[in-house]
C-alpha cells in the first residue's frame, strides 16, 4: 500500500453505519478520513483504491437517538390514549401542572431535535479528534485536536444540561403528583391510568438520559477502536487492500430491489391474493353454519349454501388474477435478470473465463435466475397468503372460542421452531446438491460440445463415467435430502394431527357441555369451523416452513447470481479513452513483462522489448510455450501487462478507447471458431456488412468458389462452432471475416493443422492476399512466412533470444538457425505420404532426421510435396543433430 494522495479538499467525507453517510465540510486541510491511493499495479481498474473508515450501526450514538425516539414515541402515545376525547380537550384547554401530562408531552416532542442535534456534534467532534493510524502523515496537528476536544467536552456538557433539567422537571411533576394522591387531597381529581404511566416513564426515560448524557464521553472515546477501515476501488466496489473486490453479499432485500420494475403486477397480484385469502378465510365460518342450518331448516340451508357458492365463485375469479399477475412478474423477471447477467458475464474480462468454467455460468444462467425468480414471485405470493390466512384464521378462532385457540398456540412456537431448523438444514443440503449438479451439467457441456473430440478417442465411456460419478455424487446428497424433508414432514404431520386431536377432544368436551346446558360449550357447528381453521392454520404453517426453505436456497442462488452482477470487470478503463486519427500498425513492447492471472506463479513474459513499423510483416516463432500466443493476446489487450508498456503509435494500449481499437484490428487463428449461423452472418460477424462486401471479403480469401457449391449459398448454416465446414473451408470464411473489418493491424496465427494441399495453398493465398498493405504480426509456422517477414522475432520462454531478418538470424547460428535446421531435417517421407504435411516451425514431436529437400530450401512448403507433419522438433534446449546448412 503506498498513500499516494491526500485528498486536500474542503470535505471530509466519514461513513458512518452501514447505511449512514454523513459528509461534513470543514476548512482544515490537512484532515481526512476519506484517503486514496494507489495500488502497486496500475493495470487494475481498481488501481485507485480510496479507503475510508466505518462506524458501526450498533453503537452508542445510533442507541441513544433511538431511545430518545422510542421515550417521545411511548410518551405521547400514553398521552393520546389517556381517558375519551372531551378529557383529553379538557386536558389541553384547562391546563394543570397536577392534573395534565400535554406538558410531558410537548416536552417529549421538543426534546428530539435537540438531543438528535446534539448527539450527531458530539460524534462529529469526536471522529474529528481522532488520529489516523492508517496514515500518521495526515493526523489531526495539535491544535485542531485540541479545538475538537473542547468542542466534544462542550457538547457533552450541553446534553448533560438538557438532561438535568428535563429529569428535574418530571421529578418535580411526578412529586407534585405523588403527594396529592397520598394527602388524598379533596381538590385532586384522580387523573386517568395512562397518565400516570406517562409521568412514571417520563421519570424513568429522563434518569436514563441523564445516565447516558453521562456517560457520552467514556462511549464516544471508544469509537476509535469500534472504527473500521474499508477500500474502494474507483468503480466504487469495495475492496482488499490488495485492491480485489470483496466477495458480494446477497440479501433477499436486494433481491427484491432487483425486481423493482415489477412492482405493478406484483402490487396488482397482491391485491387478488388479499381478496382470495379473505375468502379462504371467511369459507370455515360458512361451513360451520352450514351444518348449524342443517339442524334448523331446509331453507336455512338453501340460502347458507348459496352465499358460500357466491364467496367462492369471487374467489375463483381473484385466483385467477392472482396467478396470472404473479406468473407474469416472474416470468418479465427471469428474462430480465438473465439478459443483465449475461451482459455482466460478456463484459468480463478474458482472465475470468480463464478460471471461471463455461458449464457453470451456464448454469448460473439457467437455474440460479429460476430459484431467485420463484422466490421473489411465487414464493413471496405464497409467504403473504400463507401469512395472512394464518393470522386470519388465529383471530376468527379467538372470536369463535379462545380457549380452543389457546389449546392449538402451546403448540406453535414448537412447530415454529423446527421449521427454522429444517430450513438451515435444508439449505445447506440444498446448496450442496445444486453445486454436484453444477458439476454434472459442466462435464456434459464440455463433452457434448466436444463430440467429435470423444467419439475419435473412444472417450464415450469415460464421458459416461465422469457424468454419472458427477449424477451419482449429486443423487447421494439428493438421498439425504429425501430423508430429511421426508422426517421432518413426519414430524411435523405428527405436530399437527397431536394439535387436531387435542382441539378435537377439548371441542368434543364443549360440544358435550353444550347438550347439557345450552348455555355453555359451543354449538357442533362451530366446532367444525374451528376444526376446519385449525387445519388451515397447520397447513399454513407445515407451507411456510417448505418456503423458508426455498428462500434460503434463493438467498444461495442470488449471492452467486450477485457476485457475477455486481461483479466490474478487473481491467483498466480511462476516464477518457483515445481515438487515433488513424492507426498506423506501428507497436512497440516496451520491457513488458506478464503473469496469467490464473497461474501467477509463472511469469510467461520476462522484460520484452521490440518496435514494429508501419506496414512491417513481423514473424513470431519460438518453441512451444514460449509466449507466441501470449504477445498476441497481449496486442488485443486480453490482458494488460504486470510491466512495461505496449504503445500503439506511440499512445499507451491501456489509454486507448478498446472497442475502436479492436476494430482495427483483426485476428485469424489456426483453428478459428465459427458461430452457428450461416456464412453470410459468420462473414459480417464484426460489423454490419451489404451482400456486396460479403462477398467480396469471400471472393479474397478464396471462399466464394466453394460457398456457391453449396445449395443454399451463402445462407448455408455452418453448425455448432462451423462443424458442418472442412478445416480449410473454416479458416477462408475466418479469413473473409478479418478483412470484412479492413483491419491495419492483422493478428494471424498461421494454421498448422492438416490441410489438404489443394486447401492449404488457396488458404496460404488468401492469407497472403490478406497481407497486402497491413501491418501484421504472424505466429509463424511455415519456413516460406518467415523469409518473406521484415522482422523474425524468436521467442524463447518469455525472452526474445533473437531478432532480425531470415537472413541476419541464419548468420547468427544461434536459436533460429537451429529452428529452421530442424524444420528441414523434419520433412521424412514416410510410408503414407498422401496424408502427411509439411513441417512446422513450432511443433514439438522428436522425430526423424532427413536430408533437407530442395524446395523446402527455397521456403517453398506448399509445392504439394508431402512431408511427416509432426517431424520437426524445438522443445526448449533440447540437443537434436544439427545438419551446418553451410
Ligand atoms: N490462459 C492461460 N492461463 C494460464 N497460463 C497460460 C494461458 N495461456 C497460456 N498459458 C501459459 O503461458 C505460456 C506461454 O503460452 P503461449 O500460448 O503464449 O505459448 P506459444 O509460444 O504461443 O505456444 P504454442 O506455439 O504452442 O501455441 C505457456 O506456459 C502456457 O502454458
Amino acid at each position: 500500500m503506498r498513500p499516494t494522495d491526500n485528498q486536500n479538499d474542503d470535505s471530509c467525507e466519514v461513513r458512518v453505519g452501514e447505511d449512514t453517510e454523513v459528509l461534513i465540510n470543514q476548512n482544515v486541510d490537512d484532515l481526512s478520513e476519506n484517503r486514496s491511493y494507489s495500488r502497486a499495479d496500475p493495470n487494475s481498474s481498481s488501481s485507485q483504491v480510496q479507503s475510508r473508515y466505518w462506524y458501526p450501526a450498533m453503537r452508542f450514538s445510533v442507541f441513544f437517538r433511538v431511545f430518545i425516539a422510542v421515550d417521545s414515541l411511548v410518551t405521547v402515545v400514553l398521552w393520546l390514549s389517556g381517558g375519551d376525547s372531551e378529557y383529553f380537550i379538557d386536558n389541553i384547554e384547562k391546563y394543570h401542572f397536577r392534573q395534565s401530562v400535554f406538558d410531558v408531552a410537548v416536552i417529549s416532542l421538543l426534546k428530539v431535535p435537540l438531543y438528535f442535534l446534539l448527539i450527531h456534534h458530539l460524534e462529529r467532534t469526536t471522529i474529528l479528534s481522532f488520529d489516523s493510524p492508517q496514515n500518521p502523515t495526515e493526523s489531526v496537528n495539535r491544535i485542531h485536536k485540541q479545538l475538537f476536544i473542547r468542542q466534544q467536552k462542550k457538547y457533552i456538557a450541553l446534553l448533560c444540561i438538557l438532561s438535568f433539567l428535563i429529569f428535574s422537571f418530571a421529578l418535580v411533576k411526578g412529586s407534585f403528583i405523588l403527594k396529592q394522591v397520598l394527602e388524598q387531597d379533596v381538590e385532586f381529581h384522580s387523573i386517568h391510568r395512562t397518565y400516570y404511566a406517562c409521568v412514571i416513564w417520563n421519570i424513568v426515560a429522563s434518569v436514563a438520559c441523564l445516565v447516558l448524557s453521562g456517560v457520552s464521553g467514556l462511549a464516544m472515546k471508544k469509537l476509535q477502536n469500534q472504527r473500521v477501515m474499508r477500500y474502494y476501488n474507483s468503480l466504487g466496489q469495495e475492496v482488499d487492500q490488495s485492491g480485489k473486490p470483496l466477495a458480494t453479499t446477497a440479501s433477499l432485500y436486494k433481491l427484491f430491489v432487483l425486481a423493482k420494475p415489477e412492482a405493478g403486477l406484483i402490487v396488482a397480484g397482491s391485491f387478488a391474493l388479499l381478496v382470495t385469502t379473505a375468502v379462504q378465510t371467511i369459507a370455515p365460518l360458512f361451513f360451520g353454519r352450514v351444518v348449524d342450518a342443517a339442524l334448523k331448516s331446509m331453507a336455512d340451508l338453501n340460502r347458507t349454501v348459496m352465499i358460500l357458492l357466491l364467496i367462492y365463485l369471487g374467489g375463483a375469479v381473484f385466483s385467477l388474477f392472482r396467478s396470472w399477475m404473479f406468473t407474469l412478474a416472474g416470468q418479465r423477471f427471469v428474462a430480465r435478470l438473465r439478459k443483465q447477467l449475461f451482459r455482466s458475464i460478456v463484459l468480463q474480462e478474458i482472465a475470468f473465463f480463464d478460471v471461471n468454467r463455461t458449464g457453470e455460468l451456464c448454469n448460473r444462467l439457467a437455474s440460479d435466475t429460476q430459484e431467485v425468480q420463484k422466490a421473489v414471485t411465487v414464493n413471496m405470493s405464497m409467504l403473504c397468503r400463507y401469512l395472512l390466512q394464518i393470522i386470519g384464521s388465529l383471530v376468527l378462532m379467538f372470536y369463535l372460542n379462545a380457549a380452543l385457540t389457546g389449546v392449538l398456540l402451546a403448540i406453535v412456537p414448537v412447530v415454529s421452531l423446527s421449521a427454522m431448523q429444517y430450513g438451515k438444514f435444508v439449505r445447506k443440503i440444498g446448496k450442496l446438491l445444486q453445486d454436484r449438479l453444477a458439476d454434472g451439467g459442466t462435464v456434459a457441456e464440455e463433452a457434448l460440445s466436444s463430440m467429435r473430440t470423444v467419439k475419435s478417442f473412444s472417450g464415450e465411456t469415460k464421458a459416461d463415467m465422469l457424468y454419472s460419478d458427477c449424477i451419482t455424487e449429486s443423487y447421494k446428497i439428493g438421498k439425504k435430502l429425501a430423508l430429511a424433508q421426508g422426517s421432518m414432514d413426519g414430524l411435523f404431520s405428527l405436530l399437527a394431527y397431536g394439535a387436531i386431536s387435542a382441539v378435537l377432544w377439548y371441542g368434543g368436551k364443549l360440544v358435550y357441555d353444550n347438550s347439557q346446558d345450552p348455555n355453555t360449550g359451543i354449538t357442533a357447528g362451530l366446532l367444525t369451523s374451528f376444526l376446519l381453521y385449525t387445519l388451515q392454520v397447520a397447513m399454513g404453517f407445515a407451507l411456510l416452513s417448505s418456503l423458508y426453505g426455498d428462500f434460503m436456497q434463493a438467498v444461495g442462488a442470488s449471492v452467486r447470481i450477485f457476485a457475477l452482477l455486481d461483479r466490474k470487470p478487473d481491467i483498466f478503463v480511462p476516464s477518457n479513452p483515445l481515438i487515433l486519427s488513424s492507426l498506423t500498425g506501428e507497436i512497440e513492447f516496451k520491457n513488458v513483462s506478464f503473469t496469467y492471472p490464473s497461474r501467477p506463479e509463472t511469469q510467461v513474459l520476462k522484460g520484452m522489448s521490440f518496435r514494429v513499423e508501419p506496414g512491417q510483416v513481423v514473424a513470431l516463432v519460438g518453441p512451444s510455450g514460449g509466449g507466441k500466443s501470449t504477445v498476441v493476446s497481449l496486442i488485443e489487450r486480453f490482458y494488460d501487462p504486470n510491466e512495461g508498456e505496449i504503445l500503439i503509435g506511440g499512445c499507451d494500449l491501456k489509454l486507448l478507447d478498446l472497442t475502436w481499437f479492436r476494430q482495427q484490428v483483426a485476428m485469424v487463428s489456426q483453428e478459428p471458431t465459427l458461430f452457428a449461423c450461416s456464412i453470410k452472418e459468420n462473414i459480417a460477424y464484426g460489423r454490419e456488412a451489404s451482400m456486396d462486401e460479403i462477398l467480396e471479403a469471400a471472393k479474397q480469401a478464396n471462399a466464394h468458389e466453394f460457398v456457391l457449391q453449396f445449395e443454399q449459398g451463402y445462407d448455408t448454416l455452418v453448425g455448432e462452432r462451423g462443424v458442418r465446414l472442412s478445416g480449410g473451408q473454416k479458416q477462408r470464411i475466418a479469413i473473409a471475416r478479418a478483412l470484412i473489418m479492413n483491419p491495419s493491424l492483422l493478428l494471424l496465427d498461421e494454421a498448422t493443422s492438416a490441410l489438404d494441399a489443394e486447401s492449404e495453398y488457396l488458404v496460404q493465398e488468401a492469407v497472403e492476399r490478406a497481407m497486402k498493405g497491413r501491418t501484421v504480426i504472424v505466429i509463424a509456422h511455415r519456413l516460406s512466412t518467415v523469409r518473406s517477414a521484415h522482422k523474425v522475432i524468436v521467442i524463447d520462454r518469455g525472452h526474445i533470444a533473437e531478432m532480425g531478418t531470415h537472413e541476419e538470424l541464419l548468420a547468427q547460428h544461434g536459436v533460429y538457425k537451429k529452428l529452421v535446421l530442424r524444420q528441414l531435417t523434419a520433412g521424412q517421407p514416410t510410408r503414407n505420404e498422401d496424408e502427411e504435411k509439411p513441417g512446422d516451425l513450432s511443433q514439438r514431436s522428436p522425430n526423424s532426421h532427413v536430408e533437407p529437400s530442395t524446395d523446402r530450401e527455397d521456403g517453398n512448403l506448399n509445392s504439394g510435396n508431402s512431408y511427416s507433419n509432426d517431424g520437426f522438433v524445438f522443445d526448449g534446449d533440447n540437443s537434436v543433430d544439427l545438419i551446418d546448412l553451410k
